[in-house]
């Protein structure tokens, strides 16, 4: 979770000056449209101060959530508090709401500094304190000196940064980012990510991000909710969400998983011996509670933790190089099971590694597994 900021912010703003720092609830919200059910329903909550990002395969009810949120569409069902207040049936313009899209929104026609202060002139601020504001916030997001340019003189890093600046000068209670960085160019949206992160934990703003981007998601939030046709799948910070995934969804969708089929040979609470085919054994953790043993179960490895030993090792599972697939710093191999299971594995770029041939025998060592029990 976030807390004071190390220093002040740029633009000689300080944590205090923001009327931010606000929880959220979304309690049982559902949105129905004539043809389905898009949404839930989903209970979510948003701490304090924290990023919590909304991710999920297209169509999974992320923009509905955010939109929910913002106002802009209604839930058919639930209820939305924020800061203590119900505001489900506030219109956007009270929710006190910041809002960044992906398309930036900015008015081309209308200097930096106008596009800026958009929100504190409808909010009828005066004059000299709007000046003010708009330039100490284009400090806090890194573009002092801009104010007179137009939007078309911008890179769109830039731009993303004043559209950020919009919405935080009005210093809203959270702050909604959808897709903000999807159309930067890869090498400029990973430093905005590092940047948005920032600004975001520097102002302790509470703050919903939507992306479909793993990465974005795992660099950036305190908290990941996944989101799986309208469904909330499973809630919790990066590393449990890669960890313990709760679901077979859940396993495929983060990370890369291979998924083999087992039966709990021995439970000591969530310390677990499991069969694979052909009697093979491995020792895995559950990823919750202990099963039951005799009952079957997902065994669940991620590529790194895969290491790769002559076939007759003890404790390898004996299999064969099925692909190879060079990627620069690390090379991926697929194995092949007995059985015709595939397990990932991926290994430092190394000659050995290099000299390996399809269809070569090989142990696979599985390391730190998990067991998703029922799945
Ligand atoms: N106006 C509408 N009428 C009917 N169905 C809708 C409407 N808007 C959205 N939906 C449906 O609701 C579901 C959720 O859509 P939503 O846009 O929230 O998904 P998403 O996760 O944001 O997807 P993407 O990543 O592609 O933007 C989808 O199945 C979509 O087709």
């Amino acid at each position: 979770m976030t807390g004071c900021p190390p220093t002040p912010l740029r633009g000689g703003l300080h944590v205090k000056d923001f009327a931010l720092d606000h929880a959220l609830k979304l309690e049982k919200i559902v949105k129905r449209y004539a043809t389905a059910t898009a949404l839930g329903p989903v209970d979510i909550d948003v701490q304090k101060g924290e990023l919590l990002t909304l991710l999920g395969p297209s169509g999974c009810g992320k923009t509905t959530t955010l939109h929910i949120i913002a106002g802009l569409t209604a839930p058919t069902e639930g209820r939305l508090v924020l800061g203590g207040r119900d505001i489900t049936n506030l219109a956007p313009p009270y929710r006190d709401i910041g809002l960044v899209f992906q398309n930036y929104a900015l008015f081309p026609h209308r200097t930096i500094a106008q596009n800026v202060a958009f929100g504190l002139r409808m909010r009828k601020v005066p004059k000299p304190e709007i000046t003010d504001r708009v330039r100490r916030m284009l400090e806090v997001v890194g573009l002092p000196n801009v104010e007179e340019r137009y939007p078309s003189q911008l890179s769109g890093g830039q731009r993303q940064r004043v559209a950020l600046a919009r919405a935080l000068v009005i210093e809203p209670s959270i702050l909604l980012l959808d897709e903000p960085l999807s159309n930067l160019d890869a090498l400029l949206r990973k430093r905005m990510r590092l940047e948005l992160r920032d600004i975001q934990q520097r102002l302790g703003i509470t703050t919903v991000f939507v992306t479909h981007d793993q990465d974005e998601a795992f660099e950036m939030s305190d908290r990941v909710v996944l989101m799986n046709s309208g469904h909330v799948e499973q809630v919790g910070s990066p590393e449990t969400l890669y960890d313990r995934p709760q679901t077979r969804f859940a396993a495929t969708f983060i990370g890369e998983a291979s998924l083999i089929p087992c039966r709990i040979a021995e439970a000591t609470g969530e310390d677990l011996l499991v069969e694979l085919e052909k009697g093979y054994k491995v020792t895995a953790k559950s990823v919750r509670g202990a099963p039951v043993a005799g009952s079957e179960a997902l065994l669940m490895t991620r590529p790194e933790r895969v290491s790769l030993a002559a076939p007759d090792t003890p404790e390898a599972v004996p299999a064969k190089i099925s692909k190879r697939v060079f990627q620069g710093e690390r090379i991926l191999f697929e194995l092949e099971t007995p059985a015709g299971h595939a397990i990932q594995c991926s290994v430092p770029s190394l000659e050995n590694y290099r000299a390996m041939q399809l269809g070569e025998k090989v142990g696979a060592i599985l390391r730190e597994c998990r067991v998703i029990p029922g799945a």
